[in-house]
């Protein structure tokens, strides 16, 4: 299991990230592995504004929110448990934060409209926060975020935190790819005929939203899951960098 609180590194190399895609490109295809990440030399740990002084708070220990989207069946709760499993910290699956009316609408092939989805977003956001408060340093959330305003409203998360990082993960195929996979699926509330409909609004990340890291999800599962752990731990080492230099 990858920890962010332990200071035990696996064979001696300075980075986190690294020391860890060493590791998992060993193991790209199977089950995670327990390997633990170097911590930061001094942490607070606090996700509080103003509790660290100006000194300490430059090596704040950083947060992240994984946030992975996409439409129906592109393989958010696949890539979301892999990187939690990997990182040692909690997943949140969206699909459990919709009120019963969102799962009722869904099933029988409703697509929802914006007012059925701020409330949801909403306690999504603060789910994630309540996790990183009851002392993990990150999450992995699952939000299909189709649309840019959907993205902006979790996008609220760090803006009094600024040891709080919010990351897209937004896994990109196309219609046809994803309809043979909800197809395939078994035991779930959003069918095949609601593929369609998520595409119609689907908004995909712009160039501009650069927390966004796009990953090609018409690959197999095992090629994007260690894809998406590998530049998790890029940008874990590059935030943990360019906060050791302010
Ligand atoms: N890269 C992949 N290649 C092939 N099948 C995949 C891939 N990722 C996920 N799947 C399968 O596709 C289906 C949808 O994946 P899932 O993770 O439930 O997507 P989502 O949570 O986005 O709806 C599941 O049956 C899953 O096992
Ligand atoms: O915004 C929406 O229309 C819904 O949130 C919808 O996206 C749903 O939650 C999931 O996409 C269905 O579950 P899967 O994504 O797991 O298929």
């Amino acid at each position: 299991m990858l920890s962010y609180d332990s200071p035990v590194s696996v064979n001696g190399q300075s980075s986190a990230a690294s020391t860890i895609m060493s590791a998992t490109r060993q193991n790209m295809a199977s089950t995670p592995k327990t390997v633990r990440l170097p911590a930061p030399a001094l942490s607070n740990g606090s996700l509080t504004n103003g509790a660290a002084s100006s000194t300490n708070a430059s090596l704040a220990k950083q947060h992240h929110i994984w946030l992975v989207t996409g439409p129906a069946g592109c393989g958010k709760s696949t890539v979301a448990k892999y990187l939690a499993t990997c990182l040692h910290i909690p997943y949140i699956e969206g699909d459990e934060y919709h009120p019963q009316a969102n799962i009722d609408k869904m099933s029988a092939g409703i697509p929802l409209t914006d007012a059925d989805r701020w409330d949801w977003l909403t306690a999504l956001r603060e789910a994630s926060i309540h996790e990183l408060e009851q002392g993990h340093d990150g999450v992995v959330l699952t939000c299909s975020a189709l649309k840019r305003k959907y993205r902006d409203v979790i996008r609220v998360a760090p803006y009094f935190t600024p040891n709080l990082h919010l990351h897209f993960i937004y896994l990109d195929a196309s219609e046809e790819v994803l309809l043979q996979r909800v197809l395939a699926r078994q035991n779930h509330y959003m069918g095949a005929n609601m593929v369609h409909s998520q595409f119609d609004i689907l908004e995909p990340p712009t160039k501009a939203e650069v927390d966004v890291i796009r990953v090609d999800v018409s690959r197999p599962a095992d090629v994007v899951m260690a894809e998406a752990l590998d530049n998790v731990l890029k940008t874990m080492d590059q935030v943990q960098g360019a906060s050791a230099q302010k």
